[in-house]
């Protein structure tokens, strides 16, 4: 930092002056972005719907609330007193979360953008409409007839998805009429708060997606390079680093992530999805957090995304990203049942050269859930996903 302009001052975690920061949401990628403030010496505390979530075994303390509650999610932070509040999940009382930050408190990166991007509607409405950015045609519904005008509107083929979820939950691909029942049914099972308005979405055919990871921070702003992804039921399962891109696309990418982070404003780093197709891109949606596909960061880069988003909310520079090469993540995702899982194969996942492995130790597993990640560095980024993958494949989950 500049000489005459320090401000950011960190005391000694679980005494008087210590700097504190509260998670709300507890999992994997939590996790990572607490281990970071963890180094720094800041006091963390970790919220979230169960006890042993990741992101608890490695915070000073944790609390167990239902965070869709307003009055739970305030009484937490009023007995904590955080000097920072950090959503980790979409599905938080972001209405509580604005008040909040009216009466004093700072929630990363800004209330308003934690808001909006809870909800699919929030988000897609400001990139598509105020900041006129290309997307998927869309319409939202909040009945059954709705819905049906909306199919209609849209075309197939499309893409229906409840207005609050994550991970794919209650996604599914409409290519044919009689998919259009099925899918309405599954958005009201699957959202992670239950019931309520979709969103369709006109199918996008990219030739690849990517994640661009945007930082704001006190010198500007900074991206990572962009990350492509694969994904099967709206949920990722391998993603890789640098993802080649013409220049014209490139371009066209960081203007996007730009405009939109630039509205939302504040301190940290936000996981910007868009799809590619030649030199088009289309705005796809945007986490005001560390995302998923970024985990492949853990070794691709000196500063991972979670390193990333810690300095930036605690309001340290970041002069420099340093990117190692061709890279790779390969996600654990079994199914089952079991509140003891154990894994073995371990040895054989880490034999190679350049490759590592995170478990997040998940207290439970009921359906597929995402449990660990490998990664990797190879000579090309086919050989780095092709070790991710190995390595991956080597884990044996227990039940
Ligand atoms: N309109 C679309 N056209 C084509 N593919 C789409 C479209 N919408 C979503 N997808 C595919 O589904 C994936 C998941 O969609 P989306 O990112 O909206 O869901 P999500 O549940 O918010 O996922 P996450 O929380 O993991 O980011 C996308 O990455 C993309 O592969
Ligand atoms: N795409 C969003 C995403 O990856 N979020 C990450 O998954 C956790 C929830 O996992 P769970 O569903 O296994 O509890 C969240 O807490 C977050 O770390
Ligand atoms: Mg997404």
């Amino acid at each position: 930092m500049t000489e005459g302009t320090s401000t950011v001052r960190i005391g000694t975690p679980l005494k008087q002056g210590a700097f504190k920061v509260l998670f709300c949401g507890s999992g994997e990628l939590g996790k990572e972005v607490v281990i970071e403030l963890q180094r720094y010496g800041v006091e963390v505390i970790a919220v979230d719907r169960y006890a042993n979530a990741p992101a608890m075994q490695v915070a000073h303390r944790s609390h167990v609330i239902d965070m869709l509650d307003a009055g739970n999610l305030r009484s937490i932070i009023e007995q904590e007193r955080p000097d920072l509040i950090v959503p980790e999940i979409e599905a938080i009382a972001t209405p509580e979360l604005v008040k909040l930050e009216n009466e004093g408190y700072r929630v990363i990166p800004t209330a308003r953008a934690v808001n909006l991007t809870m909800n699919r509607e929030g988000i897609r409405r400001l990139a598509a409409e105020e900041l006129g950015l290309p997307a998927s045609p869309y319409r939202f519904a909040g009945t059954r007839e709705e819905y049906l005008a909306a199919v209609d509107e849209v075309g197939l083929p499309l893409v229906v998805k409840p207005v609050m979820s994550s991970s794919g939950k209650g996604q599914s691909t409409v290519t044919s009429g009689s998919d259009v029942e099925a899918a309405w049914e599954y958005a009201q099972s699957g959202g992670r708060a239950g019931k309520g308005r979709v969103i369709v979405e006109g199918f996008v055919d990219f030739d690849y997606e990517i994640t661009l990871l945007t930082v704001k921070h006190r010198d500007g702003v900074s991206f990572c390079d962009p990350i492509g992804h694969r994904q099967e039921d709206g949920d990722y399962r391998e993603s890789w680093q640098p993802q080649p891109m013409s220049a014209a696309a490139l371009d066209r990418s960081m203007e996007i992530a730009r405009a939109v982070v630039e509205n939302l404003g504040g301190f940290g780093l936000y996981g910007v999805e868009l799809f590619v197709k030649g030199d088009d891109v289309w705005f796809s949606e945007v986490s005001p957090r560390p995302h998923d596909t970024g985990l492949v960061t853990l070794i691709s880069q000196d500063l991972s995304e979670f390193a990333l988003h810690a300095r930036a909310i605690l309001g340290l520079p970041i002069p420099m990203i340093r990117q190692n090469g061709a890279s790779a993540s390969a996600v654990i995702l079994p199914e089952g049942e079991s509140s003891d899982v154990a894994f073995s194969g371990i040895e054989s996942a880490l034999s190679e050269p350049d490759t590592q492995l995170r478990l997040f130790g998940k207290p439970e597993l009921k359906g597929r859930r995402r449990m660990g990640v490998a990664l990797a560095r190879g000579e090309s980024i086919e050989e780095a996903r092709e070790k991710a993958r190995r390595a991956a494949a080597a884990v044996n989950v227990e039940l």
